[in-house]
C-alpha cells in the first residue's frame, strides 16, 4: 500500500516526518509519496514558492528509505486539488493498488469542503492522525461522507484499493509550519522543529525572513 502526503509544507518541519514515519509502521505502507501542493486550494499564497518548498522537502527526506518526493502537483496549473492528484497516480498505478491518504485531524475535518470529495474515498483509503487520548469528533457532514467506512483494522485497508477509513495514533508533536514561520520572521531560532539541513537550506537562501548574526562564533556548533 502506498502512502500519500499531501502538503504545503512551507516549509516541511518533524510534526510531517513523525507522521508519515508512524504512519508508515503501523499501516505497513510500501512508501510514503511526499505531495507539496502547487498552488494550495484552501489558503492563500504560500511563504517560499512551489519549487522552493519541493526543494526543502527533498532535503528532508534524503537518506530516509521509503519516502519519496513526488512532483506531480507542481506542474500542473490552477488550484492543487487532490482529487485530481488521485486520478494521476491511479493512471500510474492502476486501479488495484491501495492508496492510503495521510491528513491530520485538522485537514480530516474540512474534507467535506474539498473538491469533489464525494469521489475521494472511490479512489483511496484514509487515515487520520489522531492525537493520543483524542476523541474525534466527526460534524454531521463529516459522518455523511464516512458513512459506514470506519475501520480499527489495518488489514481492511491492504485489502481493497480505496474506501476504508482508520484512525492512528501518532506521537503529538505540537509544531506548525505557521509558528516556524513566524520565529523566522521574528528572528527567533526554530532549530529541533525541523532537520538542520532544511533550516540549513532556509537561511543561505534567505528564506521566510532574516535571522540575526550569531554574536559569538562557535566552532562545531551550527
Ligand atoms: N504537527 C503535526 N502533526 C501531525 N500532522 C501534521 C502536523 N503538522 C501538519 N500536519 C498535517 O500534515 C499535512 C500537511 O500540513 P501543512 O503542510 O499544511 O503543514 P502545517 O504545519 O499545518 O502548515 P501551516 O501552519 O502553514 O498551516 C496536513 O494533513 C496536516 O494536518
Ligand atoms: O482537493 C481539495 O479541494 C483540497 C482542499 C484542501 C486541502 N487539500 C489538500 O490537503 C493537503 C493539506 O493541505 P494544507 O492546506 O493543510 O497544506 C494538501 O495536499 C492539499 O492539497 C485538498
Amino acid at each position: 500500500m502506498i502512502g500519500l502526503l499531501g502538503g504545503t509544507f512551507d516549509p516541511i518541519h518533524y510534526g510531517h516526518l513523525r507522521v508519515a514515519l508512524e504512519m508508515r509502521e503501523a499501516l505497513g505502507l510500501d512508501e510514503v509519496r511526499f505531495l507539496p501542493c502547487g498552488e494550495p486550494p484552501h489558503r492563500g499564497r504560500p511563504g517560499a514558492d512551489a519549487k522552493t518548498r519541493a526543494a526543502l522537502t527533498a532535503i528532508a527526506l534524503a537518506g530516509e528509505p521509503g519516502f519519496v518526493l513526488d512532483r506531480r502537483e507542481l506542474t500542473r496549473d490552477g488550484p492543487s486539488y487532490t482529487y485530481d492528484t488521485l486520478r494521476s497516480l491511479r493512471e500510474e498505478y492502476g486501479e488495484q493498488r491501495p492508496f492510503c491518504l495521510i491528513v491530520g485531524a485538522d485537514a480530516f475535518a474540512g474534507l467535506p469542503s474539498w473538491h469533489r470529495a464525494g469521489d475521494l474515498l472511490g479512489l483511496t483509503h484514509i487515515a487520520v492522525a489522531r492525537r493520543p487520548g483524542e476523541t474525534p469528533v466527526i460534524a454531521p457532514p463529516l459522518a455523511a461522507l464516512l458513512g459506514d467506512r470506519l475501520t480499527e483494522n489495518p488489514a481492511d485497508l491492504s485489502a481493497a484499493p480505496a474506501g476504508r477509513v482508520i484512525w492512528v495514533e501518532v506521537t503529538q508533536l505540537a509544531i506548525s509550519a505557521t509558528a516556524i514561520r513566524e520565529r523566522l520572521r521574528q528572528g527567533r531560532s526554530p532549530r529541533f522543529l525541523m532537520p538542520d539541513a532544511v533550516l540549513d537550506a532556509i537561511r543561505k537562501q534567505g528564506l521566510y525572513g532574516r535571522e540575526p548574526q550569531r554574536a559569538l562564533t562557535d566552532p562545531g556548533v551550527t
